[in-house]
């Protein structure tokens, strides 16, 4: 293994669960030390990827490599990487003093003094049993389980949900301050891609099982612009460019339009607006599934109307 190894390797990834093709011919690469957004709709596949990244489930087809390991079933890879979920459960009369407790014992490199500062700044009561805390409290732990074990392969499956603004910050906050200090490899599935945006390297965007994007965020920046404006003026200046969403609002129409040239002919129309796509609209049009053709690009269009 070399530095320049990645640190999770996926290729040709498929698992199915049930009746469902839950992931199909995934492939990419996570370079040491990159914070990698994993977005999609709901069932889009996002918790099924990261537990056959993690080892907690198995491919049934392709492979998975995390610093060169096979993650499932392989005592090598235990340390390597960890994963928290959205429904972690823990024993019936787990308490926090638990938790704090055996996180050592799992996690070669936890860090008990972080862990008590995530105690502190998300205000973790010690008191009910883990079961029993709110929604919000129940991810305060998952992130302090996720950053305290330290592990050089972090997977969080949907970190921030159900916290409050100000617990959503800290937990950015700690996140930037904790990677500056000790970089690892982070994998974080969420559904507010435009506020973890400015920690993110790396997207990858799930649809019905498929990968269907895998970009440098700074390549996904600016690949997109939304043009507002009267239905017939941002048809006519959107006519001839990649449309990869549309709505439509009573007499006016939203466009998503690929750039670069998307938006060139509606910025000299002073009666509509332009401005660059947000993350989470890109990827919206990215994922938002099958809708009839608005323009003749019908792989890439998404047409909603209200
Ligand atoms: N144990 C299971 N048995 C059958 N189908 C399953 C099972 N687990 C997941 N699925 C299906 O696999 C697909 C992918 O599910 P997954 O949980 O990976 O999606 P997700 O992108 O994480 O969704 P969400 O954003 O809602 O959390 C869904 O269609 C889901 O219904």
């Amino acid at each position: 293994m070399t530095t320049t190894d990645p640190a999770v390797s996926v290729r040709g990834v498929g698992r199915r669960l049930g009746g469902v093709q839950a992931l199909q011919d995934v492939s990419f690469d996570l370079p040491a030390g990159a914070v990698c957004g994993l977005l999609g709709r709901n069932g889009a596949g996002k918790t099924t990827l990261m537990a056959v990244v993690a080892g907690h489930d198995r491919p049934d087809a392709g492979e998975v490599a995390v610093h060169g390991e096979r993650p499932f079933e392989n005592p090598a890879a235990a340390g390597l990487v960890s994963m928290v979920r959205d429904d972690q459960r823990y024993p019936d009369d787990f308490h926090l003093a638990h938790l704090l407790r055996v996180g050592p014992l799992f996690h070669a490199g936890w860090d008990a003094q972080l862990a008590e500062e995530v105690v502190d700044v998300f205000r973790i009561p010690a008191k009910p049993q883990l079961r029993k805390l709110s929604r919000g409290q129940s991810s305060a732990v998952g992130i302090l389980v996720g950053l305290a074990s330290r592990a050089p392969v972090t997977v969080l499956d949907e970190p921030t949900l159900g916290l409050d603004a100000p617990s959503r910050q800290a937990f950015a906050d700690l996140l930037v301050r904790d990677l500056a200090a000790r970089p690892r490899t982070v994998l974080v599935a969420t559904h507010l891609a435009d506020e973890l945006e400015g920690l993110l390297d790396r997207v990858l965007v799930l649809d019905g099982g498929r990968l269907v994007r895998d970009a440098a965020l700074e390549d996904l920046q600016g690949s997109a612009s939304v043009v507002l404006g009267p239905v017939e003026a941002v048809e006519r200046a959107t006519a001839d460019v990649g449309v990869l969403a549309s709505r439509r609002v009573g007499g006016f129409l939203e466009r998503v339009v690929e750039e670069p040239g998307g938006s060139a002919r509606a910025a000299e129309d002073p009666a509509l607006q332009v401005r660059r796509a947000g993350l989470q609209e890109l990827v919206a049009a990215l994922g938002a599934g099958p809708g009839p053709a608005a323009t003749p690009r019908p792989d890439r269009l998404t047409e909603v109307s209200r």
